[in-house]
């Protein structure tokens, strides 16, 4: 049975590098007659971070593995496809005054690189097959692969579900089906700037996208039913944030019930109800960032005896296994954080698992640290300030405006000295409870913190610590020096 081999070959020459298509192993031939014999020691349904490294690890140590893969487009899965890397670089050529043409074509280029290489990367190893179809079960431990008119059965030992998530499209009248409305997938690679962007919900999506977008020159409004962005983060860290959005020209609509979409000859007119009154507003372009579902439709959970949450995630134990011990479930899909290393650190839990160690499980994953990329970026990890109090935390907090921070020249050298540090500090035992860091180089500078976090590293450590400079870092000699209760 022929499926989708010639395909993929096909996708590798029309766009993948010269290297990648050298460095592709087999004839399709061989990858037939290999898939042919359709049992495996291990079935992946979806190419995103965890299934990618665990089928890699298994394929290495001779396993025989099937990643199965509904679109050749996504070969590598979400982030490096249309999330994280496509996202971030646009943001990086929005902060560097890149136009918007530019930077899109940049990031395509990037995009196609990295699916190769992810493509390669798993293709190179003998005994792992790249299947590029849809997958479904039809029982516990059988797959079916349909790509058009071609079908396969594969079997598997065991089976992981990495198919990830996918956009919430809010049940609005007419928002469905117009074509001035975009989800975050298709807005990265449209090449006309809208001159007016609205943007539907203020999470981490809508966020990000209202930064770039405003510094490519959109005039961007940020429309949530909450009634402020960032409402999970401190009041003084959320406004600050929500400060370098407004002095990049956001304008928010918050508090607000968007009712109906309608197509007018000035663009698409968004109609929302706050308070008593109603109101709206006429864009050329919608972005719908109102979240995103586990993707589980059509993959037939019910015939395998995978049971789900309420949400719709698959659901899973400590040690990611579903409600059959021999198919796991890592990455968006089953529920809880959506970001890449937490699908990374899943593929580990796994591992562990199927190496009979036991040593890993969901329950020791402490602090997860996040970044939001707006210009400097957010960066969080712990416990808020409200949260501690709360908590009953004898509470210290140790904060500066990054424009006073007189020991970390390379804001200035940057000229990039919006922002603030804060720390959240326990009193009795000198432990970090969490932090908030909005500032040039945030996205590194939580990841030290949280290994402080993670290692029992005191405050007063981590201010005494010798860092490089001119560095970002050791602002924290400074800024954990500043103390109020
Ligand atoms: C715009 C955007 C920006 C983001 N930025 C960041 C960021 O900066 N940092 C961060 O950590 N996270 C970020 N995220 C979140 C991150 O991308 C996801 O958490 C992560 O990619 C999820 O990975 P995963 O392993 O669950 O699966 P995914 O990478 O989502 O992979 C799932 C794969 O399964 C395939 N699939 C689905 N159903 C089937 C089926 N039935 N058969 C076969 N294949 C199937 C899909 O095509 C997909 O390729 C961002 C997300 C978005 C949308
Ligand atoms: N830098 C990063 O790490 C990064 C970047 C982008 C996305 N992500 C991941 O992707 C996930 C999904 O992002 P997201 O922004 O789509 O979801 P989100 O859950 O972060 O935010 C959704 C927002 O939409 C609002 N909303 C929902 N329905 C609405 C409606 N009908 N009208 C107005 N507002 C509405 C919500 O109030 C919320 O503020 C995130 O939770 C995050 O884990 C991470």
């Amino acid at each position: 049975m022929r499926l989708n081999v010639r395909a993929y070959s096909r996708v590798n020459v029309r766009t993948f590098d010269r290297p990648a298509i050298e460095a592709v192993q087999h004839s399709p031939e061989e990858v037939m007659s290999n898939v042919d014999n359709a049992h495996f020691d291990l079935v992946v349904i979806g190419f995103g971070r965890g299934g990618k490294t665990l089928a890699a690890a298994m394929g290495r140590s001779g396993k025989r593995v099937a990643v199965i893969e509904r679109s050749a487009q996504m070969y590598g899965g979400t982030c490096p496809n249309v999330g994280c890397v496509p996202t971030k670089s646009l943001i990086h050529q929005a902060e560097t005054g890149a136009g918007h043409g530019e930077a899109v074509e940049k990031t395509r280029n990037l995009t196609t690189k990295l699916r190769g290489v992810n493509f390669v990367t798993l293709d190179s190893i003998n005994s792992v097959s790249v299947l590029t179809g849809r997958a479904a079960f039809v029982d516990a431990k059988t797959v079916e692969v349909s790509a058009g008119d071609d079908r396969l059965t594969v079997t598997g030992d065991t089976i992981v579900i990495n198919t990830g998530a996918e956009p919430v499209v809010p049940d609005i009248p007419g928002l469905a089906g117009s074509s001035r409305v975009h989800t975050s997938t298709d807005l990265i690679g449209r090449e006309n700037l809208p001159r007016r962007l609205a943007v539907l919900g203020g999470g981490h999506v809508g966020i990000e996208f209202a930064s770039m977008f405003a510094q490519f020159g959109s005039e961007v409004t940020v429309l949530d039913q909450t009634p402020r962005i960032l409402g999970r983060e401190d009041d003084d860290v959320a406004a600050a944030a929500e400060q370098v959005l407004v002095d990049a020209g956001v304008q928010f609509v918050l508090d607000a019930q968007v009712i109906r979409l309608t197509e007018t000859d000035e663009g698409a007119k968004l109609d929302y109800r706050r308070g008593d009154g109603e109101d709206s507003i006429v864009v050329d372009a919608v972005l719908v960032a109102a979240g995103r579902k586990p993707a589980t439709e059509g993959l037939g959970l019910d015939r395998a005896g995978v049971a789900t949450t309420a949400g719709g995630a698959v659901e899973v134990d400590d040690h990611l296994r579903t409600s059959q011990p021999h198919i796991f479930a890592v990455g968006d899909v089953k529920g809880g954080p959506q970001f890449t290393y937490v699908s990374l650190d899943d593929s580990r839990i796994v591992a562990d698992q199927l190496a009979g160690r036991r040593t890993r499980s969901t329950a020791d994953r402490a602090h997860i640290p996040y970044t939001l990329f707006l210009t400097p970026p957010l960066a969080r990890v712990g416990l808020t300030e409200r949260d501690a109090r709360e908590q009953g935390y004898a509470v210290k907090v140790s904060q500066k405006a990054v424009a006073d921070i007189v020991s970390m020249p390379k804001a200035k050298i940057l000229g990039e000295t919006r922002g603030l540090m804060k720390f959240v500090i326990d009193a009795e035992t000198d432990q970090i409870l969490g932090a908030a860091l909005l500032s040039v180089d945030a996205q590194e500078l939580i990841n030290t913190v949280t290994l402080a976090m993670r290692h029992g590293v005191t405050a007063t450590d981590l201010r005494d610590a010798i860092y490089t400079h001119p560095s970002s870092t050791e602002a924290f000699n400074e800024v954990l020096s500043a103390s109020r209760s």
